[in-house]
């Protein structure tokens, strides 16, 4: 589905990211776990060329994003949706609006973009705030939005960084379940957490990074929304003895 090939990236002296190599099955929930600094939010925003590679191949569904002309370049990025920290919300526009712009940027049908705002709102819960403003939203409201917004393309591909950092516990297994549902509905997902039990809790394999470069991937079982409780100090150590199915 995702595949990097060798993919490198500096900013100025310092590599960021240093020939990663990794393969993203279709329709896995995918981690991306490591230390402060190691390069996971570098990795995630090389997949769909927010950051380019200095080097490297990025392929998704067949499609090598690193060789596309502009154009074709924006076409294959509807297919992959992105969510953040800090939701990212315009601020000035309501509910409704936010997810709109991800329509209007993609170009789609006019006449069908009311009905698609509103089936993507009702998908995250949030119809009925659909004429509210972000300030009026709880974080985990934001981030629902976010979702919707990022949905509102249909992609087959969605990339999450550090989607629950800045909410509660509770909020966080709300969100949680939400990507759960989207990825039933055959959407891959990726995710970028220092957050050990939200990556036990949704994900089927992870990858740990550490100074730039993937020190393992490993399959686990999810052991289910709420249900991991540790928050481990070393998590990289620790996340090597999970007991999973071994080497992906
Ligand atoms: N746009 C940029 N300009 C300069 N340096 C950058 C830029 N983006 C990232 N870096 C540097 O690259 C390194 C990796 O950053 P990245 O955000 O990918 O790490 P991370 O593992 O996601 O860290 P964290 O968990 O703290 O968010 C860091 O040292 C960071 O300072």
């Amino acid at each position: 589905m995702i595949k990097l090939h060798n993919v490198s990236k500096s900013f100025s002296q310092f590599q960021a990211v240093c020939s990663v190599s990794l393969s993203i099955h279709k329709g896995e929930i995918h981690g991306i776990i490591g230390a402060s600094g190691a390069g996971k939010s570098t990795l995630l925003r090389l997949m769909n060329l927010l950051e380019s590679p200095d080097s490297g191949k990025v392929e998704i569904n067949g499609q090598t994003l690193t060789s596309l002309p502009g154009k074709d370049l924006r076409q294959a990025r509807k297919s992959i949706g992105m969510i953040f920290q800090h939701f990212n919300l315009v601020a000035n526009k309501t509910v409704f609006e936010n997810v709109m712009v991800s329509l209007k940027l993609a170009n789609y049908p006019k006449n069908k973009r009311k009905g698609r705002v509103m089936e993507c709102l009702q998908f995250v819960g949030l119809e009925s705030f659909k004429d509210k403003y972000p300030a009026q939203l709880s974080g985990g409201q934001k981030q629902r939005v976010a979702i919707a917004r990022a949905l509102a393309n249909s992609p087959q591909v969605l990339l999450c960084d550090e989607p629950t950092s800045s909410l509660d516990p509770n909020t966080t297994a709300e969100i949680l379940s939400v990507l759960k549902d989207i990825n039933r509905l055959g959407v891959t997902i990726v995710i970028v957490s220092h957050e050990m039990d939200v990556i036990k809790s949704i994900c089927n394999r992870v990858t740990v990074m550490a100074d730039g470069e993937v020190y393992d991937t490993v399959s686990i079982e999810p052991t289910g929304i709420g249900s991991a409780k540790n928050t481990p100090a070393n998590f990289v150590e620790q996340l090597t003895k999970i007991g999973g199915t071994g080497h992906a």
